[in-house]
């Protein structure tokens, strides 16, 4: 059998619907439990064979001025990585559809350094076993990414647990333009008392609809919000915006911001309140469904 030449892949947008800071390692970096979902909306790539062995990288897009396509790209060094590992004498050229915005707690990074996994294993022939080994030595984020399916994230991001499909119903994200360095806002969370002590909370086998999903939400909480509003006030601006959107269940920052999103009854609500935020808003503004939600 002959592989294609040519593939292509979405990186979709991972929001953490809660996020509890429960302690930090020896090495600074801090434990969490988190329900990570991902989005309908994300970076496209396209991987091309090349029989030179080279990796190189090419970036287009909303989002795509200022990032580097040098080796300093997440998907570079996945790139290379899995190449060393693989023993793999192929090399591609990638080309990145950058919608996402960058630094934004919605894990555009990782989720590109995960497609490039995805894309290159089949490209190369390489077994999918050994990407679970190499996902976590590129970012915290980037095993979740690897399936792209809602799951409970707990360690520094490596241990990951099922967690029953979202259910039919809708989202909207909302970035207001500031970038935000995901190591400041650690910072500033262990430099106002860091992790405090709180109960698991318990997630049911199954969601009976998005205001099930929201009840349960509504006991947890984004550790990270404080520290990050206090560096970017505007993040309050946003979350309020969204909170007065018509339908509006539910509306929180994802991981170290800025991104924030509202959890609406159907994917045509989210698209509604998106519409019309955008109106009012020079945002980022988003609204659709979940990706892998129940039909
Ligand atoms: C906060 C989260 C929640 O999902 O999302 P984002 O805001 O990035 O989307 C992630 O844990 C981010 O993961 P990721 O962006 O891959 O982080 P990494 O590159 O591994 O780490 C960047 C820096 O963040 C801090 N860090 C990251 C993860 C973690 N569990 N503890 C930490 O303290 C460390 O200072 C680390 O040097
Ligand atoms: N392909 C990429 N897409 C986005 N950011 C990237 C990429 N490669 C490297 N980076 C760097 O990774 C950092 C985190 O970006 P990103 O993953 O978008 O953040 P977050 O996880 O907070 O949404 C940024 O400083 C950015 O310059």
């Amino acid at each position: 059998m002959t592989s294609p030449l040519t593939l292509h892949d979405t990186a979709h947008a991972k929001i953490n619907l809660f996020l509890h800071v429960t302690g930090r390692r020896p090495d600074g970096y801090h434990l969490l439990d988190s329900l990570a979902v991902f989005t309908e909306v994300g970076d496209r790539l396209t991987a091309e064979l090349r029989t030179d062995g080279n990796c190189t990288l090419s970036i287009h897009g909303p989002f795509g001025t200022g990032l580097s396509s040098t080796d300093d790209n997440l998907i570079l060094k996945a790139a290379q990585l899995l190449k060393i590992h693989a023993k793999s004498s192929f090399g591609a050229h990638i080309t990145l559809e950058k919608n996402l915005p960058v630094a934004s707690g919605i894990g555009g990074g990782s989720a590109d350094a995960a497609a490039t996994l995805r894309l290159l294993s089949t490209l190369w022939n390489i077994p999918k076993d050994l990407l679970k080994d190499i996902a976590p030595k590129l970012g915290a984020d980037v095993p979740v990414c690897l399936a792209q399916r809602a799951t409970r994230m707990q360690g520094i991001g490596e241990v990951l647990k099922a967690v029953p499909a979202m259910p039919a119903g809708g989202i909207m994200l909302v970035n207001p333009g500031v970038a935000v360095s995901t190591p400041d806002i650690f910072r500033r969370f262990s430099a106002n008392g860091g992790p405090k002590s709180r109960t698991e909370p318990n997630l049911p086998c199954h969601w009976d609809g998005m205001e099930h999903l929201v009840s349960v939400l509504d006991k947890t909480t984004n550790d990270l919000q404080p520290p990050a509003t206090g560096l970017a006030p505007i993040i309050n601006d946003t979350l309020q915006a969204i909170s007065f959107s018509t339908d509006c269940l539910l509306s929180r920052m994802s991981g170290s911001g800025a991104t924030c999103f509202g959890l609406f009854p159907t994917a045509r609500s989210a698209q509604l309140a998106a519409q019309e935020l955008q109106k009012q808003y020079n945002w980022w503004v988003w609204g659709g469904a979940f990706a892998s939600a129940e039909k």
